[in-house]
């Protein structure tokens, strides 16, 4: 295992030396990648209210009810093509894990972009979408023998293995005189990702097999002694929430001197090399994301360098972003339902919480928060904003500056709310999850409805059945 911090150089910050040129990088954006709105959210007016996609988030919230997530196509459509225009090269595959639904699958399909799928749900989502399953990638540390099938009778064009346990089961399923295209997922051993739960690229975690061990090697010489299957690349995730291009390029000459050892033990030339996802975005102004054009040009140049190094072409690289791609896009919208002062805070309590955004509890995070469809006391004060669930972790944000006015009945809305809220969504004490809302050119649709009482109900089996 291999922490960055000792294995990488540091990168000195300048000083700030009066009267010098020198100065620290500036904290704000840096440009369009760092914004927390979508390009086409107006979050700047007066009174108040943001619109998104010429529509305003209040009217949105009477006309659909809170809590509600709005999803911007327009924007998850940009940023697909940001990352095919910067990577024209790789196969750019979203990772549907952060966020699927049939119109997002539709999407994916339409700009041309691979998929990554991590279930049979998520593979039946796409294929009902018409995503073509040649386009898709099967991962999963622990996938069931239906989703094995599953892949198999889609005819998905690349699964993922993650242990020597899969390698004979799978090639056990693959039907006579056929082959299945495999990659395999190895543990580079560079620490990244913004949370502990959340990184995966060391060996202290359930995903994948360990190059320090030879563990990898083990698994690879299995799989190349399968007719049935054909094993294409390597691959590896190094973790989620990564703001800097710094860990991917660490993990670039390990994966090419595996890749080496596999040419020099069993002759064979592995032509892809899947670099997983990660990539990180701004969730609060201020904050960096990565930006897909720096990530391409760093990342193009030291894979060809480091696979010339160990005497290999550069491979066919692929990305996995999910955050990347619909995180900018989406709005969470809140009512508030209740302000109220107990012992030194102003809780400000909303009509969701940690059912439809567990990132807070799980990893800390914390959304921006703003109030909308009024302009609200100029003056402000600090609240906690808490959701209404029985927990008493259920807090969305600690610390929110909001105008002294806050009452209930205000809404509240977070930007960067696309990922990892509605795909992580619960049904904790029988509230049924809120809808997705896709707006586009001034008009709204919804891609997932409420979850209803009776939707709740219908999986309860009635009493005397
Ligand atoms: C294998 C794999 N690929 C891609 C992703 C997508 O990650 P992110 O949404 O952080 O880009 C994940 C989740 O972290 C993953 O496990
Ligand atoms: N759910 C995590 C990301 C996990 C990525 C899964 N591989 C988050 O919200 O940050």
């Amino acid at each position: 295992m291999t922490d960055l911090t000792t294995t990488l150089p540091a990168v000195p910050v300048p000083a700030l030396v009066p009267g010098s040129s020198v100065r620290p990088r500036p904290t704000g954006p840096r440009g369009p990648a760092d914004a927390v709105w979508s390009a086409r959210a107006r979050p700047d007016a007066a009174d108040g209210e943001v619109t998104v996609a010429g529509l305003r988030l209040s009217d949105l919230a009477e006309r659909f009810g809170t809590p509600l997530y709005v999803l911007d196509e327009g924007e998850f459509r940009d940023r697909c093509r940001a990352y095919r225009r910067a990577l024209p090269q790789a196969h750019v595959a979203y990772a549907g894990k952060a966020f699927l639904s049939r119109a997002v699958a539709a999407w994916v399909r339409e700009e041309g972009l691979h998929l990554d799928v991590c279930s049979l749900g998520e593979l039946e989502v796409a294929a009902a979408a018409g995503f073509p399953a040649e386009r898709m990638i099967l991962h999963g540390n622990a996938k069931t023998p239906d989703e094995l099938r599953a892949a198999l009778r889609f005819g998905v064009g690349r699964i993922v293995l993650d242990n020597v346990a899969e390698v004979a089961r799978l090639a056990a399923l693959v039907p006579a005189h056929d082959r299945q295209a495999v990659l395999i997922r190895v543990i580079p051993g560079v620490e990244a990702g913004a949370h502990k739960a959340i990184r995966t690229g060391t060996a202290d975690q359930k995903f994948g097999l360990s190059i320090e061990h030879g563990a990898a090697e083990d698994a690879i010489a299995r799989v190349l002694d399968q007719p049935r299957l054909e094993l294409v690349g390597l691959h590896c995730h190094l973790g989620s929430q990564i703001t800097s291009v710094r860990p991917f390029l660490a993990a670039l000459p390990r994966m090419a001197a595996l890749a080496a050892r596999v040419r020099d033990r069993h002759g064979v030339v592995l032509p892809e090399l899947d670099l997983g996802g990660g990539h990180g975005i701004a969730y609060r102004s201020g904050e960096h994301a990565l930006d897909p054009a720096e990530f391409a040009d760093d990342v193009m140049r030291h894979l060809v360098r480091a696979y010339a190094a160990v005497g290999l072409p550069g491979p066919q690289l692929i990305v996995e972003p999910g955050r990347a791609l619909i995180g900018p896009a989406g709005v969470a919208v809140y009512r508030v339902l209740v302000v109220k002062r107990t012992g030194d805070r102003t809780f400000v309590a909303v009509d969701g919480g940690m059912n439809d955004n567990p990132r807070p509890a799980l990893y800390g995070a914390r959304p921006e928060l703003r109030l909308i469809g009024r302009a609200g006391a100029r003056t402000t004060r600090t609240v906690t904003v808490v959701g209404r669930f029985c927990e008493a972790g259920d807090i969305l944000a600690p610390d929110v500056e909001l105008p002294d006015d806050v009452r209930p009945g205000d809404l509240l809305a977070a930007p960067a709310a696309g990922a990892y809220q509605m795909a992580m969504a619960s049904t904790y004490n029988m509230v049924g999850r809120p809808p997705v809302v896709a707006v586009r050119d001034g008009r709204a649709r919804v891609i997932v409805r409420r979850e209803t009482t009776a939707d709740l109900l219908a999986r309860d089996v009635p009493l005397g059945d």
